[in-house]
């Protein structure tokens, strides 16, 4: 049997980052970055006011309350026109930029609010909710280095200097294919031996917690030519393919058949559970399909240990799996020798330190308490027992 760090090292190996693209800013939210961005201007582009009040000179307000006659307005997004010298104010919003010669912003609350003339309470000296040129950002800075997954704040800053596309590396479109004879669709009525499709809806989910595109492929039942012809149609419009069940001993393990004879897809052991029997290939030479174990919590662990890096890595990001933590068990634990075993587990943080409960079932059936947990316990090859208070490694889901 492969180890998981051997079969882990087999699929990235087969596997070369996604090309990157010029993309429309909003279209690239969740892609990664295949380029610096760097900024044309500084930011803020000029001196403005930080207040809604009056922009003044400092050397004015030596001796309080003062008057002072008002020159005119600037609002946000004006030329900046105006300018003033001591003895004058001029009314200012904020975000306007300062009028020349003023060197301060008092902010109308500290004011009687005139429009003509300004009597001024509280005094401030230079520089006071003046916003500086540059202060944030300066030209020629690097705001977001390649690399950079891109969410809300990073597309806020790339439009803030002006990007309106940027070269990413787009999010993998993942396409997640159940088989099995016993599937029905969720919301329709189950015969004796029949269960509802979950592996398809809990996988898109994954993938796009991921970072990647999830698209649920209707189930396919255990039909060789069906399957053959869908995983065809597939290759036309996926990045990657995930199949699900159909992998094991069976007699009607499908998706093993049909991948088995052209020797694109290896089918493997790996010494692990739940997620022993894992597939991996590139279909017609190009696509990377898995062909995960069907059980549920198999699926689900196997796309966290070996899918997850590998959509990184196709995005050209490090291959990690999940985040790592290691935490106190407050319960004994065995596994058997030889297999790096994931138990599902409930993960607390209390008084600077973290503390984990496995949980009572462990069946790589029971979506229970796979729904319930918020971590996997991850016990290595060599571990058969660890008694209550070892610490433990725990991979954090994604929440
Ligand atoms: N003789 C042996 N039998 C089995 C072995 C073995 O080594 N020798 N391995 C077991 C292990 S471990 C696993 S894991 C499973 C993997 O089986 P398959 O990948 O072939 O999956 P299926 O047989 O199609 O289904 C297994 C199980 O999961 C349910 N399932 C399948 N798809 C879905 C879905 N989309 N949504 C919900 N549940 C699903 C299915 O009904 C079965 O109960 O093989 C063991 N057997
Ligand atoms: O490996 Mo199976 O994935 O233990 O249930």
């Amino acid at each position: 049997m492969r180890t998981v760090e051997e079969h882990l090292r087999a699929v990235l190996s087969q596997l070369t980052p996604l090309p990157s693209l010029q993309m429309a800013l909003l279209e690239s939210a969740g892609t990664v970055l295949a380029e610096p961005v760097t900024a044309p201007v500084s930011l803020p582009p000029f001196d403005n006011s930080a207040m809604d009040g009056y922009a003044v000179c400092a050397s004015d307000l030596a001796v309080l309350p003062v008057t002072l006659p008002v020159v005119g307005d600037v609002a946000a997004g004006d030329g900046g026109v105006i300018g003033i010298r001591p003895g004058l104010a001029a009314r200012i919003m904020t975000g306007a930029p300062m009028p020349g010669g003023a060197d301060t912003v008092i902010p109308v609350e500290w004011t009687d609010g005139g429009a003509v003339s300004v009597t001024i309470r509280q005094g401030a000296a230079a520089g006071n909710y003046v916003r500086r040129a540059g202060e944030d950002v300066r030209a020629g800075d690097v705001v977001l280095p390649a690399g950079t997954r891109l969410g809300a704040p990073q597309l806020g800053m790339a439009a803030a200097v002006g990007r309106a596309h940027l070269m990413v590396r787009p999010r993998p479109r993942v396409v997640v294919l159940s088989t099995g004879d016993e599937l029905r669709d969720p919301g329709t009525k189950l015969a004796y031996g029949q269960i509802w499709d979950s592996n398809s809806f809990m996988l898109t989910t994954a993938v796009n917690e991921a970072g990647g595109k999830g698209f649920r492929q209707a189930f396919v039942g255990d039909d060789a030519s069906a399957v053959r012809e869908v995983l065809d149609d597939l290759l036309a419009r996926a990045d990657v393919i995930i199949t699900t069940g159909g992998v094991s001993m069976g007699v009607y393990d499908v998706v093993k058949e049909v991948l088995s004879g052209g020797g694109d897809v290896e089918f493997q052991k790996v010494a692990m559970r739940p997620g022993k029997p894992q597939g991996f290939g590139l279909l017609d030479g190009r696509c990377p399909i898995f062909t995960l174990p069907g059980n549920p919590v198999s699926a689900y662990v196997s796309f966290q240990v070996f899918v997850r890096p590998a959509l990184r890595h196709l995005q050209g990001l490090p291959a990690e799996g999940l985040p790592v933590v290691t935490a106190t068990c407050t319960e004994p634990l065995t596994s058997p020798d030889g297999i790096e075993q994931y138990l599902r587990a409930t993960l607390t943080f209390a008084d600077g330190v973290y503390s984990v409960r496995p949980a009572s079932a462990q069946g790589s059936h029971q979506m229970g308490a796979l729904a319930d947990a918020n971590g996997l316990i991850v016990l290595p090859r060599e571990v058969t027992e660890a008694p209550a208070g070892s610490r433990v490694r725990v991979l954090k889901l994604p929440s």
